[in-house]
């Protein structure tokens, strides 16, 4: 990972919030409202690769979209080398990246390859499409030799027999070779891969991750890897020095180096992901024998997230003062490998002389 150069993108105090109306409450005049994200700032470096960890709801997917400029967000910012990407979407201001550049530069790759191709297209059509868009010069014999190329690069060979196949004719591991080769034809800086490996079997899952390190070298790509699996996650992240970013009801509540957040994890949160994973940490299954992992297994609802730490409800290390102020993401120790959001690892914090949360 390079952390010397400027972020590709950079996040800061981002928000998104949905608003939600059923014809009753409409009548009402009353709404829900999700803070799916609430005040996240992250930075994507070159070459770098994070993976966003958290139980389903946690807000991954909608700060994943938002990194990538598919969601825009209610507060904050979102920039790409510097140049806020809605300003360029809405032509605000100097805009020094075009809105059509940062687009290509950020790439997805969703959970079902199968939804995102078009059945009735051949892989060679479907992946034609976004080279016609944003290369309208180039030629049918340029556009074709390149996705051959690329289908190669994915382990699609020979490629001219995979280019004219249609989508039902490959199996589930080969639509996703074909989705990620798509995402690469743009070269992009950044590929969101939300779940896209979760659908395979486990060799499956292992040799697609795999596939991902080679191809991030070779394009110099980013990831930003979104999965529900702490078992995953290590093992996307740590075989390149990536980052594990834990999130809890819209907040990120630890990130930091894989290594750190798998060894030496310090949000309780992160603590019980796991002990819930126990092949990450053989310990872990006997520490949970003796030690109630969480207060309440209920998740509380998003709607109406606890008041101060929203963890506090399930936290066995909950205190007051855990009720009445919310975390800031901080340095978790002096060796710069992760930052949490814990008032345990602040030890001046009035959190030590408040009192422990009845059972
Ligand atoms: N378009 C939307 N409209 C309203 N609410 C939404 C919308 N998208 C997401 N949400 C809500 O925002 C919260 C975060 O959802 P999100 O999909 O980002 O979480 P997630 O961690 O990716 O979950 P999963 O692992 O189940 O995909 C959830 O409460 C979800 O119901």
């Amino acid at each position: 990972m390079s952390v010397d150069k400027d972020p590709v993108v950079t996040l800061e105090d981002v928000e998104v919030q949905f608003t939600n109306k059923s014809l009753i409450q409409t009548l009402r005049r009353e709404k829900d409202v999700v803070r799916a994200v609430d005040g996240v700032s992250l930075d994507i470096h070159e070459n770098e690769v994070i993976v966003l960890v958290g139980e389903s709801g946690c807000g991954k997917t909608t700060l994943g979209k938002t990194a990538v400029g598919l969601q825009r967000p209610t507060g904050g910012s979102v920039k790409y080398r510097g140049q806020d990407v809605w300003d360029a979407k809405d032509g605000n201001g100097d805009v020094t990246v075009p809105f059509t550049d940062i687009r290509r530069s950020l790439q997805i790759i969703h959970q079902d390859p199968g939804s995102s191709l078009n059945p009735n297209r051949t892989i060679l059509n479907s992946l034609s499409v976004p080279l016609k868009r944003w290369y309208p010069d180039m030629g049918v014999d340029e556009r074709e030799d390149r996705i051959h190329r690329l289908l190669e690069y994915v382990g699609m060979k020979p490629a001219s027999s995979y280019a004219s196949r249609y989508p039902h004719q490959l199996s589930g591991g080969e639509q996703q070779r074909v989705a990620l080769g798509r995402a690469l034809l743009m070269n992009p800086d950044v590929i969101l891969a939300d779940e896209a490996v979760s659908a395979l079997d486990v060799s499956l899952r292992i040799e697609m991750m795999d596939l991902m390190h080679d191809l991030q070298r070779e394009f110099n790509t980013s990831y930003l890897f979104i999965s529900h699996d702490l078992a995953n996650a290590y093992y996307f992240a740590e075989k390149v020095g990536g980052r594990i970013g834990i999130m809890y009801l819209g907040k990120l509540v630890e990130i930091g180096a894989a290594e750190e957040i798998i060894r030496n994890p310090r949000h309780p949160y992160t603590k019980i992901l796991r002990w819930a994973t126990p092949v990450m940490d053989p310990d872990a299954a006997r520490e949970a024998a003796t030690e109630p992992p969480m207060r309440k297994i209920d998740i509380p609802d998003p709607k109406n997230p606890p008041s101060g730490c929203r963890f506090h409800t399930r936290c066995p290390k909950a205190r007051e003062a855990c009720t009445e102020e919310v975390p800031r993401l901080l340095p978790a120790d002096g060796n710069g490998r992760s930052e949490v959001a814990c008032f345990r690892s602040e030890s001046d914090h009035a959190y030590w002389n408040s009192e422990p949360l009845p059972e």
